[in-house]
């Protein structure tokens, strides 16, 4: 039995040289697992052997029910879990870098994961009042970010900060950027959460959850811009969810996880029209109406009346 509580040898070659095969993959995640201990002999395990992959300019949904494993995997790709007593059993993260390098996340001390966050992956949380520091200025919280990754002067940062803010279409942005957290509504708060995430233009943008919290016409703006700066843009995006109607407006592949697994992965069409799974068909049976679907600006993202009919006939 190999030990839990190492990583894999650092000499491990990867699966397949599939990074040089394709220019624009980003991510390779492979057999990750992570567990909790629970007590001196006994552990919880979260994620048991996920793999995915994430090409530029494409947005991948993780999608599963509370506590299926899809925040922890997220973290993992921070590797924030370990801060939060947990092991990463096995597995690779493999990511490109923007100097086209690619390395394994897990073979990185935390002083140069500290580089990574930030300037190469970026995460949005579901909460952006809780991640965002109440008495620091809109401005200064973005100007920060790209004077820590970018060595740009507080001027410089200032004028991206500001940049930043308009490329998330905030409003009156010279005003905001002197307000303070609570002087924002909850989706100008997760616009700022989402200029911070992409101030040094990270190949990876991890958003768990952004909208679950904004109501319906907030949430629609949101995935409208995340949309949009995908297009813009081009990055990776990893957007967790456990609202399929939200996976159909967003994504273009899905991995669906249930009990720390993939149990399901395909291209959005694929799985909206031929899921192979019960739990899958479940999920997309509790999309809301059909009606308020036909209002996406999205209809082609949309799975069919067809589709939604004979998934909940499931
Ligand atoms: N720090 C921790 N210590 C112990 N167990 C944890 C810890 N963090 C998460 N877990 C457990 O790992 C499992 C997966 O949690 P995770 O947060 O990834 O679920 P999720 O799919 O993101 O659900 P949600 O949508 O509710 O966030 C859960 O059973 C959770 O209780």
């Amino acid at each position: 039995m190999p030990p839990t509580d190492s990583l894999p040898p650092p000499d491990a070659p990867p699966p397949t040289d599939d990074f040089a095969a394709d220019p624009d993959l980003v991510l390779a995640v492979d057999d990750l697992a992570v567990e909790f201990p629970l007590t001196r002999k006994t552990t919880f395990a979260a994620v048991k052997g996920v793999s995915f992959r994430i090409r530029r300019g494409e947005t991948l949904a993780l999608v599963g029910e509370s506590g299926s494993g899809k925040s922890v995997t997220a973290m993992t790709l921070m590797r924030l879990t370990e801060h939060d007593g947990a092991r990463i059993t096995r597995g690779s993260i493999r990511l490109r870098m923007k100097d086209a390098r690619v390395v394994n996340l897990l073979d990185l001390p935390e002083k140069r994961m500290d580089n990574i966050r930030g300037a190469e992956v970026s995460i949005v949380f579901q909460d952006p009042i809780s991640s965002l520091n109440p008495v620091y200025r809109v401005g200064d919280q973005i100007a920060e970010a790209v004077v820590r990754h970018q060595g740009k002067t507080k001027e410089q940062a200032r004028r991206i900060a500001l940049d930043m803010l308009r490329l998330v279409r905030v409003p009156d942005a010279e005003r905001r950027l002197r307000q303070f957290p609570h002087q924002l509504s909850g989706g100008m708060r997760q616009r700022v959460m989402i200029a911070i995430a992409l101030a040094c233009r990270p190949s990876l943008m991890i958003l768990d959850e952004p909208t679950t919290a904004l109501d319906v016409t907030i949430q629609a703006q949101i995935l409208d811009l995340v949309r949009a700066l995908q297009a813009e843009i081009g990055m990776a995006v990893l957007f967790i969810t456990h609202d399929m109607g939200v996976v159909a407006e967003i994504a273009d592949r899905i991995c669906v996880m249930l009990k720390g697994e993939i149990i399901e992965t395909g291209s959005v069409y694929d799985v909206f029209d031929t899921p192979r799974e019960t739990y899958t068909r479940a999920l997309i049976a509790a999309v809301p109406a059909l009606g308020s679907l036909a209002d996406s600006p999205h209809p082609q993202k949309f799975p069919t009346a067809a589709t939604l009919t004979s998934a909940e006939g499931a």
